[in-house]
């Protein structure tokens, strides 16, 4: 074995160990002194974050180690570097535009490339055009104006007819951060099979419990046997949690345990803790790619059609909705309340309201309610009950939070606002309202089915999505994709780069058609003239911005 031996900082080696069964032995030489370190065998190039300003490159069936000088790979320097990296962008005739994702080629040069195993898989190598074309890109608007710019683009999902890495040399890990979600299982599942069927990868490392299970629990080895059910049980095999991002750690652990395929599983909280570790692998120059794939009951990620789960979640919602309709339908001034999940975005309540057609009021963050006097909620509640004899209201957890008596806002760990419970805020009003002040007698049933929508297997529709999205990552990394999230855009596949779906959260547009089907189903008030609607600027930009304001969204106008 021979080395380029750097002239410099050898010595930051000595203290350098790795506790990983899969290591290469390297003794290095230098004129002022001898040392020894390990790296993983198993990665294809890595850098040695103890060792200022170098960096080894190590290629697998090579006996040689080649050190280049790098920047500052130390994690405790470079969590304090401004670099981020740029925004991908390429431009085109007639307005085309690509955001692109990062590739590990932008920041590894001379990477070896291989044949897509693929190509000699019977169940493949027949499908015609089964690669994807390396021009192939998705717009982001598919209404378009005749004399209209081509728009934003992303890069179409799918396998590429080279790959980045060798089968032998993938070592992946699955992490599941936030909330629980239907579908969480199955993605799990397909990442798995994904990489053993379609590629012949064989090391998959569960991580337990969230991010902080990088640097704080065990991992368990994952392999077909070992998922093969997982997806007709609800939540997710490697356990969740909040909180806990220690970027350092968590890439640190991430090199030692020379892992060299990170597949993360969460919301935008997650996205965006996914994008902060893509951006520290890059800082070391680490051959790890980095992809997300989106999950959130609440569907608030942006650009994305949708979230996976969140039909199974509206699905389960109607249960509790047809509940409350029984209920409130066979005693006299019935009324059944209904809260969902919906911290900031009210698409289940709209969805399940839409869906049910038994609801006569939905209550959702992005549109402010009031109580009292004309066009209030009690108002229209009395009508209801005059009308109809009983009523049902669906309430996003998030709305009219600011109604709430104010008191300390608390946080969770992830630093999410915690929500006061408006539902029992909601049903005490009313009914004091009722009793007291309108001396009219009601009966209020209170239902807070909000854990069980979430907590249930994914439906079948959600099911075959999270096969879509978990193979599409799994493409997309072994094609040296890097930094981005697998997602849905008009139906399609594709890969965007994480700086976008992190940028906003995404809002129930109420100047966009689908709320207004929803108050023309309901008959509800609007709660808001159309003066504050015009005025409404982030949910006009946001609406803009999404392409909904017409009939472009596939799931959701
Ligand atoms: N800005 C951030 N930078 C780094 N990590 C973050 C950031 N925001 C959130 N995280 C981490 O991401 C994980 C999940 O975040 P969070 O609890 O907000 O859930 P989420 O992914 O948004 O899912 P959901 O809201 O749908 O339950 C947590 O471990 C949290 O520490
Ligand atoms: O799981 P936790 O921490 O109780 O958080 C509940 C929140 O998670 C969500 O389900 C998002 O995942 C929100 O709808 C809800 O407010
Ligand atoms: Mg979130």
């Amino acid at each position: 074995m021979d080395f380029v031996v750097a002239p410099s900082s050898s010595h930051s080696l000595l203290n350098h160990s790795h506790n990983n069964n899969n290591i290469l032995c390297c003794y290095f030489n230098n004129k002022k002194n001898r040392s020894h370190f390990s790296v993983p065998s198993s990665a294809g190039i890595f850098s040695l974050r103890k060792f200022n300003s170098v960096s080894f490159r190590y290629r697998r069936g090579c006996s040689r180690i080649v050190c280049t000088r790098r920047r500052v790979m130390d994690s405790s320097n470079s969590a304090t570097s401004p670099e981020v990296s740029k925004p991908k962008i390429v431009t085109g005739p007639g307005g085309y535009v690509l955001e692109d994702v990062p590739h590990l080629s932008d920041y590894i040069p001379d990477l070896p490339t291989y044949p897509n195993p693929l190509q000699d898989n019977p169940a493949y190598s027949v499908v015609k055009q089964y690669f994807v074309h390396v021009d192939d890109t998705v717009p982001q608007k598919v209404v378009v104006h005749k004399d209209g710019p081509r728009g934003i683009h992303f890069r179409r999902a799918g396998p590429r007819q080279r790959v980045y890495f060798d089968s032998d040399e993938v070592h992946a890990c699955i992490v599941t951060c936030g909330g629980l979600c239907p579908g969480l299982n199955t993605v799990i599942r397909e990442i798995v099979c994904g990489l053993y069927h379609m590629y012949g990868v064989k090391k998959v490392l569960g991580i337990d419990g969230g991010y902080r299970g990088f640097y704080a629990k065990n991992t368990v080895n994952l392999n077909p046997k070992f998922v093969n059910d997982i997806h007709k049980r609800g939540g997710t095999v490697l356990g969740t949690s909040r909180g806990g991002h220690d970027t350092s750690k968590i890439v640190d652990s991430i090199q030692d345990r020379g892992i060299n395929q990170v597949y993360i599983i969460g919301g935008d909280g997650t996205q965006r803790g996914a994008s902060v570790i893509f951006e520290e692998i890059r800082r070391r120059g680490l051959k790890v790619s980095v992809a997300g794939i989106p999950k959130t009951i609440d569907n608030d990620i942006p650009v994305i059609d949708k979230s996976f789960g969140f039909d199974t979640a509206v699905e389960e919602a109607q249960r509790a909705i047809n509940a409350a309709h029984v209920e409130a339908d066979s005693i006299e001034n019935g009324i059944g309340l209904v809260k969902l999940m919906g911290r900031y975005s009210g698409f289940i309540a709209m969805h399940a309201t839409l869906a049910s057609r038994d609801v006569d009021c939905c209550l959702i963050p992005e549109s402010p309610f009031y109580l009292e006097g004309p066009g209030g909620l009690y108002e229209y509640i009395e009508r209801q009950l005059k009308e109809n004899g009983h009523m049902v209201i669906v309430i996003a957890e998030g709305a009219g939070q600011e109604l709430l008596s104010e008191s300390m806002t608390l946080k969770d760990a992830s630093g999410n606002k915690l929500l006061k419970d408006v539902g029992l805020w909601i049903s005490t009003k009313i009914k004091d309202y009722f009793s007291k002040e309108r001396k009219i007698p009601i009966n209020l049933k209170y239902i807070d089915p909000t854990y069980m929508i979430r907590a249930i297997p994914s439906n079948a529709s959600d099911n075959v999505y999270c096969t879509l999205l978990a193979q599409s990552a799994v493409h997309g990394a072994m094609s040296g994709y890097t930094g981005f999230t697998s997602g849905l855009v008009n139906g399609r596949q594709t890969y965007i780069p994480f700086s976008r779906i992190i940028e906003k959260q995404n809002k129930v547009v109420i100047t966009d058609r689908m709320w207004a089907r929803l108050l023309s189903s309901t008959n509800q008030p609007s709660f808001w003239s159309p003066k504050v609607a015009i005025g409404d600027k982030d949910n006009e930009e946001e609406a803009n911005d999404k392409g909904i304001c017409g009939e472009e969204d596939p799931h959701f106008n």
